[in-house]
Formats: C-alpha cells, structure tokens, sequence
C-alpha cells in the first residue's frame, strides 16, 4: 500500500522527519493499548505480545523517557475468564467483566514490568476526575509524582463505576485527557493497524496509509470509520483524540501494535504510522483542563459585539453581551458559548447560575448589583476560565 503526505498544505516529508525527530527526543509519553490489539481479536489477553509491549516501553524508560501506559482490555480480559463469548450489552454485565478483567491485565503488567525492575502503578480514572478541578489536580499531580518515581502508571477507565452518560467509552479518549493531565509530548496509539488509512482497510483493500497530517485537516473526518467487534471507536475516536491533544501541543501517533519493536522505530524517528501532528503552540495547565473538559451544563447565545470582543481583543465576557440562555447550572459550572447562528465559539467556567444568568441578560456589568442585590463578578466568565475554539486565544 501507498503511503500518503498531505502536501497542499505546505509540508512535506522533511516536516514529516523533523516533527518525528523533535518527538523522538521528547521526554514524556502517553502510550495506549487498544483493546482489538491486546486481546489479539478475541482470544483473550496477549501475554506474549503485553510481554514484548513492556519490554519496549522499558526500553524507553532506559532511554531517561517517563511513560503513562493508558491500557485497555479489562471487558475482554473479564469475559474470557467467566466464559462468556459474546460481549453483553447490559451495563452490569459489562462492569462486572470489567471488574473481573482488570485483575488480569493489572496482574499481567506488574509481573511483565518486574522482569524490567520497574514498578507499576493502577490508575482508574472516571470522567467526573477529570472534570472537577479538585479532583482532576489530584490526579494530576498522582500521576506526575509516580512518574518522579520512575513508576509506570497503567491507566484505564473506572469501568464498574461509570454510567452511560458520563463514560469515556473508548480509551483514545482517556488517553489524550491524560496526555493533556501531564502536559504529555506524544501520545501514541496503538492499535491492529499499521496507522491511519484513507478508508478503513478492513473493507477497503486499496486503502492509502496516512503518514504526516494536521489533527485538525477536516478531510480525516471522511476517511475515519468505526472499530472492530472488540474495540470501541476506531479511528473516528483516534482523529478525535488527536484533536484533543493537539489543543496542548501534544502530537499523536497512530501506530500498528504488532509491528516488530514499533516504539523502539518511534523512539529511531522512523515513519511509522500515522502523525497526526499539533500544529497550535502548548496551552497553559489550566487551559488544557479546560480544553478536556467534556461536560457542560448550560449554554449562553452571545450577540455579534461579546463574539468580536472573544475572538479578537482576548476580552472576558459580560452580562450585556448575552442574548438567551440555557441548561442547569451553578457557579463554576463548565457552559458553552454561541453565536447567533448557534455555532460553538468558545466554552468556560461560569461565574453565575443559570438562575443569575437569565436576570443579568443584556446587564451592564455595573448593574449587576441593582439587578441581583449582589455581585460576584464583574464578568460572566473571565478570560482565563475561557477556551476559544479555534484555540488561538
Ligand atoms: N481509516 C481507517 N484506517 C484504519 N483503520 C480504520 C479506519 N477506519 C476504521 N478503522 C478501523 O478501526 C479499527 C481500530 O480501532 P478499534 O477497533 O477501536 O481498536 P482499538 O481497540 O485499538 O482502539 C481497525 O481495526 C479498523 O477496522
Ligand atoms: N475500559 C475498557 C476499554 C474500552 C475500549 O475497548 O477502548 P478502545 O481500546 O479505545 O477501543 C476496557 O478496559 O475494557
């Protein structure tokens, strides 16, 4: 199969190798294992390949790189070991082949590591700790401490707790929040490709594979389908997370699992895979989590005037440029920001509950007390609680 380059936006194989090269040399990578690729298409966990997996990532931490491995599996590991064949679709059954599974694969991890004198650590991470601040700043310096340890922290999702609504669902997800949690240079995703191809190769044998692409190129979104039976999003979720990455600066790479020693070819800045590279300078901490922060509660339509003053002169946003609000939220809850013609321009935290908001629409910032009989703030979200998003602000 061909390999593709996307030229018409200026780069070019020599960017390619650059961009490989600079993420060779970085030093702090998110790794993640899908779960098509570690339970070797259904048949249970593969022992042998999670032994080469760890062999290759002590090979990188020899080379002075910190890895957090984000690890999927425990659903397929769990339904191999009580005998299930089809994977369920009621939600206990699932958390409890969940529960059952990361016993497994945790156990597998810390006796593959041990070999390597290296300790691991269990991370289970729900969506709620990483969209609370408190708790997102937890986990965030867990993680960051572990890895002052020289511990390789083995993160997945807290399965046998999490509802529908608020699941991650898929691991690239997970991963590139947790690539954002620990300000990561490169996430790589492993999976049972060899990268990105122009259509999935699965029902398209003539497939070209992607080599060095902009996360953000819209013409990714035509060419990513769904995943296998056993993993969750396929590339769809892949091109997503990129995305996700590349709002803090950090590059990803698609990469086929089953290559022989393909960390070791990353680490060598070989072309392997598929770049799908951040081309939008590093976001501070505090921005990235904003960026990651998939929940929102409410949304604000903003007139053509609060719009300009966000997108162009890096302003706040106040009561008087507000024209509607929705939704259910309280101070400090996380809202969406529209303009009239309902497209999304940028999201923040609030400084006023929905309630307040509704009283204050069209409100001078220095009325805020007469209409309310209080003031918290002068604005309804301040410039730094505030993520455009085209992420240039
Ligand atoms: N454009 C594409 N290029 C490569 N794979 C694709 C593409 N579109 C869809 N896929 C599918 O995505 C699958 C990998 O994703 P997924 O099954 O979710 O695995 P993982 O568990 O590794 O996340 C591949 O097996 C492939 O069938
Ligand atoms: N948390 C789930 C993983 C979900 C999943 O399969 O994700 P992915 O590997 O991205 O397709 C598990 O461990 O089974």
């Amino acid at each position: 199969m061909s390999t593709h380059n996307s030229q018409d936006d200026g780069n070019s194989e020599s960017q390619n190798l650059k961009t490989r090269a600079q993420m060779a040399r970085s030093q702090r990578w998110v790794v993640k294992i899908g779960s098509s690729l570690l339970t070797n298409n259904g048949q249970g966990l593969d022992k042998p390949a999670i032994a080469e997996w760890v062999a290759q990532i002590a090979r990188l931490r020899q080379a002075g790189i910190e890895v957090v491995l984000v690890s999927s599996g425990a659903v397929a590991a769990g339904m191999r070991r009580l005998g299930w064949t089809v994977r369920p679709h009621a939600m206990h059954e699932l958390q409890a082949a969940a529960a059952v599974g990361q016993m497994r694969l945790v156990q597998n991890y810390e006796q593959e590591f041990q070999k390597h004198d290296l300790h691991t650590a269990q991370v289970l991470l729900t969506h709620d700790d990483l969209s609370n601040r408190e708790r997102y700043l937890n986990a965030r310096s867990t993680l960051t401490t572990l890895l002052d340890f020289g511990v390789v922290p083995v993160v997945n999702e807290n399965d046998t707790v999490v509802t529908d609504e608020i699941r991650f669902g898929d691991n690239d997800t997970l991963g590139a929040l947790v690539a954002n949690l620990v300000e990561a240079d490169v996430l790589v995703l492993m999976t049972d490709q060899n990268g990105m191809y122009s259509a999935d190769p699965r029902n398209n044998p003539d497939a070209r594979l992607l080599s060095y692409l902009p996360a953000f190129d819209s013409r990714l979104d035509d060419m990513a389908g769904d995943g296998g039976a056993l993993g969750r999003g396929g590339m769809v979720t892949k091109v997503r997370a990129a995305r996700l990455a590349a709002r803090s600066g950090t590059h990803t790479l698609i990469v086929g699992g089953r290559l022989p020693s393909v960390l070791d070819s990353v680490r060598a800045a070989e072309s392997v895979g598929t770049l799908l590279y951040a081309d939008c300078e590093p976001k501070t901490a505090r921005k990235n989590w904003l960026a990651g922060h998939l929940q929102t509660l409410g949304e604000l339509v903003l007139d053509d005037g609060a719009v300009r003053a966000l997108q162009h002169k890096g302003k706040s946003l106040l009561p008087v440029g507000v024209c509607a609000v929705s939704g259910q939220f309280t101070r400090g809850d996380m809202v969406v920001c529209r303009d009239l013609n309902g497209a999304e321009i940028a999201r923040g935290l609030v400084n006023y509950g929905a309630d307040e908001v509704s009283q204050l629409i069209g409100t001078g910032s220095d009325q805020i007390e007469a209409v309310l009989g209080y003031v918290d703030e002068q604005e309804l979200i301040h410039r730094d609680n505030l993520v455009l998003v085209d992420w240039k602000d």
